[in-house]
């Protein structure tokens, strides 16, 4: 098993390697962090992951008027979905003075694996629609897989996650986010020094909201770091050299704050951010992201898991989770709540 710059490791989850799930289990509980190797076992095709982020360049090439027909403050497009322009969202309400250096848009699971998205899409957007229901049907499929290595590695029922995270049983928090973290220009960058404004952040520092999340990067765009467990900020490594080209790199995985809470902290959300990268000329970066979340009506409660039981009398928990009580639905809305600046 081989690991990043900073020791993420990567694993293989073909059929090949039995060691998945522990190896899995171990990154998650240690870095929250792991990058799956991008063979066939992912079952997403490589070509797909290129072709996405052609699509994405395009969209967020179009002009403004264009993108503005999608806006997610717009009433077409409901509240958390669309096109969502810069400087609507801070990732770190608390500290974050200046708002997330990016644009991105938000795409609704479909209904069902060959049905058109259920938004409506900007017309940069509209012709990809098969592509963007297969790719975002792929990445759920790949999060079930890991979620029931999880669940194989926690010894819990096998289907004890999966069937909370059954798109066909009911809505979910899930969605697709196409990111673009845009170059700031000499005159940008100029005015924010006049202004004694710190510009390092393209993405202020947060933990992510649900179970998990599938990030797709492209090579030689850094910026993307976590902090470590000695409160450390270390870039995730694979792809971060600027100037590293061609390749496909592994799909990086992140545990969510709903698989911490669910685990009593055995897994680990662990805080990331995206900084500007310092000291190479300014360059545009493109990401894409699929968060997983579970079904709205999920309770958030306690894993049936002897780690997880344990780990919770070594911590003094009581084995509820920090959240116990809620729907994973009510620790969606208070996060998002706090996020936006849009609606409120
Ligand atoms: O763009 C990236 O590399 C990370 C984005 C991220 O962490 C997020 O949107 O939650
Ligand atoms: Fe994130």
């Amino acid at each position: 098993m081989a690991s990043s710059n900073a020791s993420i490791p990567i694993i293989d989850i073909s059929p090949s390697n039995p060691d998945a799930p522990q190896q899995l289990l171990s990154a998650a509980s240690k870095y929250g962090f792991v990058f799956v190797e991008n063979n066939a076992a992912t079952g997403i095709p490589p070509q797909d992951i290129a072709k996405m982020f052609e699509i994405s360049k395009e969209f967020f090439a179009a002009p403004v008027e264009v993108k503005q027909t999608a806006a997610i403050a717009s009433n077409e497009a409901g509240k958390n979905l669309g096109w969502l322009s810069r400087g609507v969202e801070k990732l770190d309400p608390g500290t974050q003075k200046r708002a997330d250096v990016k644009e991105a848009f938000n795409l609704a699971p479909p209904s069902s694996p060959t049905n058109a998205p259920t938004q409506p899409l900007p017309s940069p957007l509209a012709p990809h629609a098969p592509l963007l229901t297969t790719f975002q049907t792929s990445c759920q499929t790949l999060c079930q897989t890991l979620l029931s290595h999880l669940s194989a590695a926690l010894a819990t029922p096998p289907d004890w996650f999966t069937s909370r995270h059954d798109a066909s049983l009911g809505p979910t928090g899930s969605i697709f986010r196409m990111l673009y973290y845009p170059a700031l220009s000499p005159e940008e960058t100029q005015k924010a020094e006049n202004e004694g404004e710190e510009l390092d952040l393209r993405a202020g520092a947060h933990s992510d909201f649900g179970s998990l999340t599938l990030l797709f990067r492209l090579p030689g765009q850094p910026g993307l770091e976590i902090r470590t467990a000695e409160g450390k900020w270390e870039g995730v490594g694979f792809g971060d050299s600027a100037g590293e080209e061609g390749g496909l790199l592994p799909i990086l995985v992140n545990i969510g704050d709903l698989l911490e809470d669910w685990t009593c902290g055995l897994l680990k959300s662990t805080v990331h951010r995206v900084v500007f990268p310092r000291g190479s000329a300014p360059a545009d970066r493109y990401s894409l992201a699929y968060f997983c979340h579970p079904l709205d009506e999920a309770a958030l409660e306690a894993v049936p898991s002897e780690d997880v039981r344990a780990h919770a009398r070594e911590r003094g928990l009581g084995g509820g989770g920090g959240r116990a009580g809620m729907t994973a639905r009510e620790h969606l809305m208070e996060r998002l709540g706090a996020t936006y600046s849009v609606g409120k």
